[in-house]
């Protein structure tokens, strides 16, 4: 399924491409039905977002604008460091907008509720969350997720933008890291 190489970095394949995209299209549809007769403001959280924002945006058979900012809480590591910090903001006024929060990845939640809270303050009409994966067991504070795809267990994946020390965001699908790559 992915290029060479790459399978022997992976203890397993949790979720393939297909039923990636399968997701995303159920999604839509909830999506659409939910916004009708609203404006919509996709705002997708670089670099990780980058592969469901491009996905979902296609699949929603609607007008929408995108908008981008990049927030780090991770650096390089595997743990949340819990420090949020803005590196790229909106260029968007989200007064009176609708504002679809796009993410691949809820783990902490600590980057997620930081940003709903901030593009609240910021006036929209409403701010939601879409993210394609949630880890329920790692969860450290409660984040309002509106639309989710997996809840996946506690474990570090890899794969449709998300990164090991920034490779693997390219990866077709999602796995979980082999040990032997990170020790
Ligand atoms: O729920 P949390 O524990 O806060 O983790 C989730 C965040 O961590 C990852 O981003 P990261 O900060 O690693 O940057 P990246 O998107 O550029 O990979 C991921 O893309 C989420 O944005
Ligand atoms: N690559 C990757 N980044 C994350 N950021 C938060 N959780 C994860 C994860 O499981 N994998
Ligand atoms: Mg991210």
């Amino acid at each position: 399924m992915e290029f060479e190489h790459v399978e022997g970095d992976l203890a397993k394949t949790l979720i393939t491409e297909d039923e990636l995209h399968a997701k995303l299209d159920e999604l839509a549809r909830q999506i659409e039905s939910d916004y009708q007769g609203k404006d919509l403001l996709l705002v997708g959280v670089l670099r990780g977002a980058v592969m469901v924002m491009a996905d979902l945006a296609r699949a929603l058979n609607r007008h929408i604008e995108m908008d981008w900012m990049a927030v780090s809480s991770y650096g390089s590591g595997t743990v949340s460091s819990g420090v949020v910090r803005i590196l790229k903001d909106l260029d968007s006024d989200l007064t009176g907008r609708n504002v679809l929060i796009v993410e691949d990845i809820i783990d902490s939640g600590l980057t997620l509720s930081w940003l709903k809270a901030n593009l609240e303050s910021r006036g929209a009409a409403s701010v939601e969350i879409c993210t394609m994966l949630r880890k329920p067991d790692a969860l450290k504070v409660e984040v309002d997720v509106k639309y989710c795809g997996f809840d996946i267990p506690n474990e570090f994946v890899i794969g449709y933008g998300l990164d090991y020390a920034e490779q693997y965001r390219n990866m077709r699908g999602i796995g979980v890291l082999a040990p032997h790559v990170y020790q």
